[in-house]
């Protein structure tokens, strides 16, 4: 590909009724990335996957998918798990994945095969020979999963993969979309949970209110906000407040304060001529979730874990 990128979309727009759901949004993913979709319930995360796919034609804006214009061209080198979960529960899990890996034109025995090798890896292969019925909501979700999968797309889109998941399985998913990637595949998925999209993704954008309000990596994103030091002096008294940064409040034993433009150094010579000691001593980073809450705002964060 000349621009390594597989997603590029640019000023999508939708419409329902009256209302403007996703307003402007770009998003370009580079190939063989974790691709982060982050935002509150209602942001438009859904709506905006389901524009890049296809499924939904943008009011306005463009995208392409591996260069086309029209995702649908290229269906087949893409696996969808959609917000709606839903199998045939009569069908048996092995089935079921050959199933969808059919609809995206692999060859059954094929299928059948890969699927085995899928839910061993997954942790579910106790369940080849079960009906899609007898499993747990959990476990049907990632047999879906693993259907979206089972045909080797070169990108695969999930929306709230995690939702519904115990840890166990959500560690599972983890794995599972680690190794698409090693395996050379591009992921994009939508989440509201920061601690999955933290460990996972190589870039994120996040959308809120139908616009994106931030697009880069984590660290980026936690950039945005300033890190705190945490110092507990080994021998406190009268003096100590005065050495530290104006913004020092007391916490627990010691101090938190921000970290100083000029580092940590100068706080720690001052205080260790002055008697003080170290008696812990951490630097605060804000997590994607701090980061999250300021870029959104606390007004929008609806149910972000
Ligand atoms: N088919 C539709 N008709 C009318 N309104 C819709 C439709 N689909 C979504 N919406 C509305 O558009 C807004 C964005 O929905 P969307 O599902 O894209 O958000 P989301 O970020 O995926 O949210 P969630 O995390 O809750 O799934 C919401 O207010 C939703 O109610």
């Amino acid at each position: 590909m000349a621009d390594d990128l597989v997603v590029r979309a640019s000023g999508l727009c939708k419409y329902f009724g009256d209302r403007l759901v996703v307003d402007g949004v770009d998003l370009e993913v580079p190939q063989g990335r974790i691709y982060g979709v982050l935002g509150p319930n209602g942001a438009g995360k859904t709506t905006t996957l389901r524009m890049l796919l296809g499924i939904l034609e943008p009011d306005r804006g463009s995208r392409t998918i591996f260069g086309h214009a029209n995702p649908r061209a290229v269906g087949d080198r893409i696996g969808y798990l959609p917000e709606e979960r839903g199998l045939y529960p009569a069908m048996k899990c092995r089935e079921a994945i050959a199933f969808m890996g059919a609809l995206r034109g692999l060859d059954w025995k094929e299928g059948r095969a890969r699927a085995g090798d899928l839910l061993e890896a997954a942790g579910l292969g106790h369940a080849v020979d079960d009906k899609i019925r007898k499993l747990s909501k959990g476990m049907a979700q990632l047999v879906q999963l693993l259907g979206s999968i089972v045909h080797r797309p070169d990108l695969i889109v999930l929306d709230e993969p995690f939702s519904g998941l115990d840890p166990v399985n959500q560690e599972r998913l983890e794995a599972l979309i680690r190794a698409e990637q090693e395996r050379g595949a591009t992921i994009v998925f939508s989440t509201h949970v920061m601690a999955h999209a933290e460990r996972l993704c190589d870039r994120l954008a996040i959308i809120a209110g139908g616009r994106r309000r931030f697009e880069g990596t984590v660290d980026d994103a936690r950039a945005k906000l300033p890190m705190h030091a945490l110092y507990t002096p080994r021998v406190a008294g009268n003096g100590l407040a005065a050495l530290l940064p104006a913004d020092a409040v007391p916490a627990g034993d010691g101090f938190r304060f921000l970290l100083p433009a000029d580092g940590i150094e100068p706080v720690l010579e001052r205080v260790m001529k002055g008697g003080h000691g170290i008696a812990g001593l951490s630097i605060e980073r804000p997590s994607l979730h701090d980061a999250f809450v300021r870029i959104v705002g606390r007004d929008n964060m609806g149910d972000v874990e």
